[in-house]
């Protein structure tokens, strides 16, 4: 059964922290140059892989001589800055050895959010895959504040893994795979081996980081794959210690836990619309709607909306909620949050009464909606 990595000709690796800088004790070359070996010849092999790597925080922190991880954000970023430069520089020289270019890509949430620079980072990592170069991508901490942050590379390593269309994405971790509980705390805890992505139950079995340099945990590693599952991607979850684990993975080896994607692949736009993180606001449905939509995968219409929150232009991404709160999809709006107000109840022969001028019929366009 596990074949996934053997097949898939585009895949993602991440990396944690804690594994990169060896507990934040510093940059673990040795394990970089190991992954290099593997990750080359995976590229041998005539698969392309790009790299998420953590660590920038936890190699400045270690860099600057500082005792543990600062609270402070600012510090954070300045830990940052000073930690990707040491990235950079031990992944170039690991690669080199193998005749490998490496680039590096810095992303944050609202390049990710934003149409035209979604696409642009798409056709760069495709171009820099397409060129055999190995993409080393990380969020861009220095310039994102606490509210916009992805915060964990496991999210990044998902959106990417859309974001190129890959087959697969590698978690690397310190642990063997996902338990059945956090093996730190209760030892009977014992691994999965294989499971459908986004099974509500992995997620009760994933608790948060175990050490003080990790951040997401295993929760963040099972909603990850439940994201790269929506664009066809199955996720293995296994231990970067592990001897010549990514070559073993790519020779058929079943390592770790393989969560496997189940869903049918979102068109690439969809799956835009679904991978973002934050959303400008929300539109509470009717039962009518909900069901129009949940069923008949219906555009939704200005009459079966009951209220408006938050603020939004037109073409931005908003939350359409039951009356419970519950999301039910999200799409592209063709109305402004002002505008939307107004139409709220609205039957769509009274829209060009009410506003003056009509858009679209549809609030939002059943080919603009995704149900989540
Ligand atoms: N169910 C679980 N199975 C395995 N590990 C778990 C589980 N729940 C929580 N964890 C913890 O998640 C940690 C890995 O996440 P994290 O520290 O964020 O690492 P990384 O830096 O690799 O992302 C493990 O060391 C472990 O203590
Ligand atoms: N961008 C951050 C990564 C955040 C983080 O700690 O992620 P992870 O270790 O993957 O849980 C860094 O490079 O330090």
């Amino acid at each position: 059964m596990h074949s996934i990595v053997q097949s898939a000709q585009r895949l993602v690796v991440k990396v944690g922290s804690s594994l990169v800088t060896n507990e934040g004790r510093g940059l673990d070359h040795t394990a970089l140059a190991r992954w290099a070996a593997q990750i080359a010849e995976l590229t041998a092999q005539g698969k392309a892989v790009a790299l998420v790597s953590s660590g920038a925080v936890a190699e400045g922190v270690a860099r600057l001589g500082w005792k543990e991880k600062p609270s402070a954000v600012h510090e954070k970023q300045a830990a940052a800055a000073v930690g990707q430069m040491g990235l950079c520089q031990a992944y170039e020289s690991a690669f080199r050895q193998h005749g490998l270019k490496t680039a590096q890509v810095l992303l944050t949430h609202e390049d990710m959010a934003d149409r035209t620079r979604y696409l642009n980072a798409r056709s760069t990592l495709l171009t820099l895959l397409a060129l055999g170069v190995i993409p080393i991508i990380n969020e861009n901490d220095t310039v994102v504040t606490a509210e916009i942050r992805f915060g964990d590379n496991d999210t990044l390593g998902a959106l990417v893994t859309n974001l190129i269309e890959g087959d697969a994405l590698i978690i690397l971790t310190d642990q063997q795979g996902l338990y059945t509980a956090d093996p730190r705390k209760d030892p009977a805890a014992t691994l999965v081996r294989q499971a459908v992505a986004g099974t509500p139950e992995l997620e009760t079995m994933a608790g948060g980081a175990g050490s003080s340099v990790g951040t997401g945990g295993m929760y963040t590693k099972v909603i990850a794959a439940k994201r790269a599952a929506r664009s066809g991607a199955a996720t293995v979850i296994a231990c970067g210690r592990e001897d010549s684990v990514l070559t073993r993975l790519a020779a058929g080896e079943p390592i770790g836990t393989e969560l496997v994607a189940q869903t049918t692949p979102l068109a690439a736009k969809k799956q835009w619309i679904a991978d973002h993180l934050q959303l400008k606001g929300r539109v509470i449905v009717d039962d009518g709607a909900s069901r129009a939509m949940l069923e008949r995968g219906s555009s939704l219409l200005p009459i079966g909306v009951v209220a408006v929150e938050g603020d939004f232009r037109r073409g931005e991404v908003v939350s359409c909620v039951d009356g419970s709160g519950h999301e039910i999809a999200r799409g592209l709006i063709n109305y402004s949050a002002t505008e939307a107000r107004r139409i709220v109840r609205a039957p769509t022969g009274q829209i060009e009464a009410v506003l003056g001028y009509i858009d679209e019929p549809e609030l939002i366009h059943r080919d603009n909606l995704v149900l989540v």
